[in-house]
């Protein structure tokens, strides 16, 4: 995955509101020498302002901010750079469209946590749209990507860099063999 001896990857770091995606995504980036994409930057205000209202997201709302993402994320590897973006990707259509994108050239880190320990990091969260009460939507929006291919799971209970560090070495795994 470092780019020195293969071609440039795009990694989406993924899961559900208040997961680490962000925080994994900035780590990954920075021990990979790429760009670091904030996903939720690309979200378009209407969608902002719905989530800060606790309205949830619909599929209408969340295509063209998808489209922004897979857009980002070809640019990048069209200047030959590799990308880490942090996306919620809750369901197989959305990955599947994010995937067409990039002809197929994209990996996935899901970052997997239990309802207590998501609520917990949320809560102490401070400054940020999104709202507790849309993580019971989150939760049962998301479909589970596992086993999927150019995906690996990563459970959130760790430190940040441990988390990094486990997601980078299962994917080198991947790219290997
Ligand atoms: N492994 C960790 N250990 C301790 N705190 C963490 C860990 N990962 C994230 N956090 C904290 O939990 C909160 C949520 O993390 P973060 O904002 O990175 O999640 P996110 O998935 O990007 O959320 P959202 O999609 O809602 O923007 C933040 O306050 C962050 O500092
Ligand atoms: O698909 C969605 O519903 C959204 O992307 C959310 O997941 C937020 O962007 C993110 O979690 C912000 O906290």
């Amino acid at each position: 995955m470092s780019g020195q001896n293969t071609r440039p990857h795009a990694i989406i770091v993924m899961g559900v509101s208040g997961s680490g995606k962000s925080s994994v995504g900035e780590a990954m980036a920075e021990a990979l020498a790429v760009e670091f994409t904030e996903g939720d930057s690309l979200h378009p205000a209407s969608n902002v302002e719905k989530m800060s209202k606790g309205i949830p997201l619909t599929d209408d709302d969340r295509m063209p901010w998808l489209d922004i993402i897979g857009k980002t994320m070809k640019a990048a590897l069209d200047r030959g750079e590799g990308i880490v973006l942090s996306c919620s990707a809750l369901k197989k259509s959305y990955r599947d469209r994010l995937r067409a994108a990039v002809d197929g050239n994209l990996f996935f880190v899901y970052l997997h946590g239990s309802r207590e320990l998501l609520t917990e990091r949320m809560g102490a969260r401070k400054g940020h749209f999104m709202p507790l009460s849309l993580l019971e939507n989150q939760l049962a929006t998301l479909e589970v990507p596992t086993g999927e291919p150019g995906v690996v799971t990563v459970d959130i209970d760790g430190t940040i860099d441990e988390i990094a560090k486990t997601a980078l070495r299962d994917l080198k795994a991947l790219v290997i063999s």
